[in-house]
C-alpha cells in the first residue's frame, strides 16, 4: 500500500503516459510496474524530478517503422511491417532483440524496449536498450523465404544499427538461422565484418553459450532465490511454459541441477510428463522444435505415457517452481491462484512480462519467491554483452569462461535486487529491487549527460 502522496504521483504520471501513448496497453503495463516501484525513491530524491528522468525514460529516443517487401516461393509479393524502438542510449549503444511474430505492435516493442533499458542496466555491462522486429510469421515458411525476408528486413534496418550504435539479437521467432541471414546481408550491404548482431554462429564471432544463456541464467537466478531460504533446485518439480530457446535451456539446466521438469508448451497447448523430461527426451523436443519446426503435441507420439492438453496452459499442474518462458501475459491471476493452491513456492520469469499484475500481486501476497523477467532473464543479453566484448577484442572465450561470467552476473543481479528490494518484514521484493537498481544506473547517467 503506497502513501497518498506517492499514489498521487503515480496516478498523475500514468495518466500522462496513457494520454501521450494511447492504445498501447503493454507499454502502459510495463511503465506502471516500474513507476510503482520507483515513485517512493524518486520522491525522496527530488533530483530525479527536477531532471524529469522518468518522463524522459518513458519517451523513446527514436522509433522507426518501415516496409519490408519480399517475394515468396511462388513469386508473389509479400509486405510486412518492421520496427526498431531505440529507447535509451545513456549507458551504451542500443541493445535488444528482434521478434518475428504476427502479434507484434508498436506497443509490444515499446514495452520490450522499456524493460530492456532497466534490464541492461542491471547487468552492469555498457548497453542501452532497444527492441524491434516484424509481424512476419516464420511458421510454415521455407528456409529460402525466411532468408529473403531477413535480407529485405536488414536492407532497411542497416541504416539504423551498427556496432557502436545499435546491436540487435534474437527473440521470439529469431534464432541462429535468422541472425545468420541478417548478418550476411548486413556484411554484403556495408562491406564490413563487424559485430552488429549478437547470437551469431560460433564460426563467425558468436559467443559460446549465448544460445543457452537466457535459460541457464534464469535457473541460476532461481537457485540464488532458493539459497536465501537454504533451499535448492535438487528434487524440485518444475513447470515450464514455452518450448523455444529459453524454455529448452531452462529445462536443460534444471535437469542438470537435479530438478524434475514436468511440462513444456507452445501456442497450441502443453505436454505433461509425470516421470519428468530427461536429457534424452529434451533432445527429442529440440529435434521437434528446432529440427522439424514442429509442434509440442508431437512429444506424446514418442512418449505415450505423457499427456497433451490442447489450448491449455501448464499452470494447473502440481509443482514447486514455475518458469514461464513463452510470452507476455501468459500467466494471469487465475493461473497464479492455481499455482499457489498447488504449493508452488517460487516463480521466475524466463519470458518478458509473462505474469500479469494480478498474478504478481498474488505471488507477493502469498510470499511466493517471485523474480521479474528483467532480473531473471538478463543472462541472455548479458552474454550478448560478452559477445560484443569478445568481438571487440577479436578473441573467443571458452564455454567455461563464459559460464563463469554468466553465473557471476546473475549472482550480482540477485544481490542488487536484495539490496534495493528488502521489505521491513525481511522478505525480498525482487520487482522493487530490480526496478530501483536499474533505474538508478540509467538515471544517474542521464543526469550526467545533460538534457539530451
Ligand atoms: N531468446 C532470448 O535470448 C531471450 C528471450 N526472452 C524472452 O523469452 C520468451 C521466449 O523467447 P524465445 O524462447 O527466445 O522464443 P522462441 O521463439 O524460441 O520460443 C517461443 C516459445 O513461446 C511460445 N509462444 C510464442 N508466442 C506465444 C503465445 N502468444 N502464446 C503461447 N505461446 C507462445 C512459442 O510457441 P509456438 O512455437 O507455438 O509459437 C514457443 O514455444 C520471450 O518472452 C522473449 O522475449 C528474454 C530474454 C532473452
Ligand atoms: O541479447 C540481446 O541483445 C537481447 C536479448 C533480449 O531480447 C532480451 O533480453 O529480452
Amino acid at each position: 500500500m503506497q502513501s497518498e502522496k506517492v499514489q498521487k504521483y503515480i496516478d498523475n504520471f500514468m495518466s500522462e503516459v496513457i494520454r501521450k501513448n494511447p492504445h498501447e496497453p503493454e507499454f502502459h503495463q510495463a511503465v506502471q510496474e516500474v513507476v510503482e516501484s520507483v515513485a517512493p525513491y524518486i520522491l525522496e530524491n527530488p533530483i530525479y524530478i527536477k531532471h524529469k528522468i522518468l518522463e524522459r525514460m518513458t519517451e523513446p529516443e527514436r522509433v522507426v517503422s518501415f516496409r519490408i517487401p519480399w517475394l515468396d516461393d511462388q513469386g508473389e509479393i509479400q509486405i510486412n511491417k518492421g520496427y526498431r524502438v531505440q529507447m535509451n542510449s545513456s549507458i551504451g549503444p542500443y541493445k535488444g532483440g528482434l521478434r518475428f511474430h504476427p502479434s507484434v505492435t508498436q506497443s509490444v516493442f515499446k514495452f520490450l524496449a522499456f524493460e530492456q533499458v532497466l534490464k541492461n542496466g542491471l547487468t552492469s555491462l555498457p548497453m542501452g536498450g532497444a527492441k524491434g522486429g516484424s509481424d512476419f510469421n516464420p511458421k510454415g515458411k521455407t528456409d529460402f523465404e525466411v532468408m529473403k525476408f531477413c535480407q529485405s528486413f536488414v536492407t532497411e534496418l542497416q541504416r539504423h544499427v551498427g556496432s557502436f550504435t545499435d546491436v540487435p539479437a534474437g527473440d521470439i521467432g529469431v534464432g541462429g538461422r535468422e541472425i545468420g541471414y541478417m548478418f550476411g546481408q548486413y556484411k554484403r550491404l556495408t562491406n564490413r565484418f563487424v559485430g552488429v548482431f549478437t547470437g551469431k554462429g560460433a564460426e563467425f564471432g558468436g559467443s559460446l553459450l549465448r544460445p543457452e544463456a537466457t535459460g541457464y541464467g534464469a535457473v541460476y537466478f532461481t537457485q540464488e532465490m532458493l539459497n536465501t531460504q537454504d533451499d535448492s533446485i535438487k528434487g524440485k518439480t518444475v513447470a515450464i511454459s514455452g518450448s523455444g530457446n529459453v524454455a529448452q535451456f531452462a529445462t536443460e539446466k534444471v535437469i542438470e541441477l537435479g530438478g524434475k521438469v514436468v511440462t513444456l508448451s507452445d501456442s497450441s497447448g502443453y505436454i505433461y510428463d509425470s516421470e519428468g523430461i530427461d536429457t534424452a527426451k529434451l533432445e527429442h523436443i529440440k529435434l521437434i522444435k528446432n529440427g522439424y519446426r514442429g509442434r509440442i503435441s508431437q512429444y506424446v507420439d514418442e512418449y505415450p505415457n505423457a499427456t497433451y492438453h490442447p489450448q491449455e496452459k501448464p499452470w494447473g499442474v502440481k509443482c514447486d517452481i514455475a518458469l514461464p518462458c513463452a510470452t507476455q501475459n501468459e500467466l494471469n491471476g487465475d493461473s497464479a491462484k492455481l499455482l499457489i493452491d498447488n504449493g508452488c513456492k517460487c516463480v521466475a520469469e524466463g519470458a518478458n512480462m509473462p505474469c500479469t499484475p494480478e498474478a504478481v500481486n498474488l505471488f507477493h501476497e502469498h510470499k511466493v519467491l517471485f523474480a521479474p523477467g528483467k532480473a531473471a532473464n538478463a543472462g541472455g543479453v548479458a552474454t550478448s554483452g560478452l559477445e560484443m566484448t569478445q568481438n571487440s577484442m577479436r578473441i573467443s572465450w571458452t564455454r567455461e569462461k563464459v559460464d563463469d561470467k554468466l553465473k557471476t552476473i546473475m549472482q550480482n543481479i540477485h544481490s542488487s535486487c536484495v539490496k534495493h528490494g528488502r521489505e521491513p518484514d525481511g522478505s525480498i521484493n525482487y520487482v522493487k529491487g530490480a526496478n530501483i537498481c536499474g533505474f538508478i544506473k540509467v538515471a544517474n547517467a542521464m543526469i550526467t549527460q545533460g538534457v539530451v
